[in-house]
């Protein structure tokens, strides 16, 4: 048994690369798709810069095409950066882009991250877990110096809870769901539900082994999303709350039209015309 160990180390073979689970990024087929691309390529283009080399890497449908313009940037830049993923999506974004992949265990500081969101308001808080990856996102958005949003221009709102109906995401230790989905009927969110598979039977699971409870909030407690994070999150058994306030420095929306619009963390709101070629 040592020798074969030892014959196995010692020996010439190449290991073969694994299989990609992840398919190439096709053009983008329709308007919301070229909505999602000019977001994210803008987004790179401004923050992702040469001399960061830390880059957390966030979950969504956008992301594919952020991955797709760092990888633009050419070998010689990434070489020698490292990626951190949000979830399993971005992580076999980062092994089938090739790219070199890490952890936030081994780099808690994060030169950028840039992610998608479900719904971004005027003060650029967002809903984000629609995914159910909100609390790694979390993790990496904080670690981040700088953190920056892109999504197409449906996510982009003045009110959290105006276009994204399903609720606030909230992931919860298995255990303790059944408590937590009560105290957040009485804490106003009385539809509150446990998130189902679609293909499976039962809760889905998040990459931590949690489940996720999607928590619709009147109006009214939308309005201050802050109060409503640190009430949420104060309750015994929830792990992370689908809610980012004051976090972004920039939001990126593509929009219908081929133009970007940028919402910036100081208010300031900027329309930028696009130079990315479009289908
Ligand atoms: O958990 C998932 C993340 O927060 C996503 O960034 C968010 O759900 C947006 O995803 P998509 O771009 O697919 O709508």
């Amino acid at each position: 048994m040592k020798n074969c160990l030892r014959t196995n180390i010692l020996s010439d073979k190449v290991v073969p690369e694994r299989p990609v689970t992840t398919p190439q990024v096709p053009p983008p087929a329709t308007v919301i798709e070229e909505a999602k691309r000019l977001a994210a390529w803008t987004a790179v283009d401004k923050h992702v810069l040469p001399e960061h080399k830390i880059i957390g890497i966030g979950s969504g449908s956008t992301v594919p095409y952020v991955v797709e313009r760092i990888v633009a940037q050419g070998p010689e830049v990434n070489e020698g950066r490292i990626f951190i993923p949000t979830g399993f999506q971005s992580k076999e974004l980062i092994i089938s882009s090739k790219l070199q992949l890490g952890d936030v265990d081994q780099y808690p500081t994060i030169d950028v991250t840039i992610d998608g969101a479900d719904e971004v308001d005027g003060d650029l808080n967002c809903i984000k877990g629609g995914g159910a990856c909100h609390l790694r996102e979390k993790v990496l958005a904080e670690a981040a110096d700088t953190w920056v949003i892109v999504a197409d221009y449906r996510k982009n709102s003045q009110l959290l809870g105006t276009n994204w109906k399903q609720g606030v995401p909230v992931e919860v230790a298995p255990f303790a769901f059944a408590k937590v989905l009560l105290n957040l009927q009485r804490l106003g969110s009385e539809k509150a539900a446990l998130r189902m598979g679609k293909a499976k039977a039962g809760p889905i699971v998040t990459d931590n082994g949690n489940f996720v409870i999607d928590a619709p909030f009147p109006e009214e407690q939308m309005k201050d999303p802050y109060t409503l994070l640190a009430r949420v999150k104060m309750l015994t058994g929830v792990v992370e709350v689908g809610l980012f306030c004051h976090m972004a420095k920039a939001a990126y929306f593509g929009n219908q039209d081929g133009s970007v619009t940028a919402k910036w963390h100081d208010g300031k709101v900027e329309q930028i015309a696009s130079d990315v070629p479009s289908q």
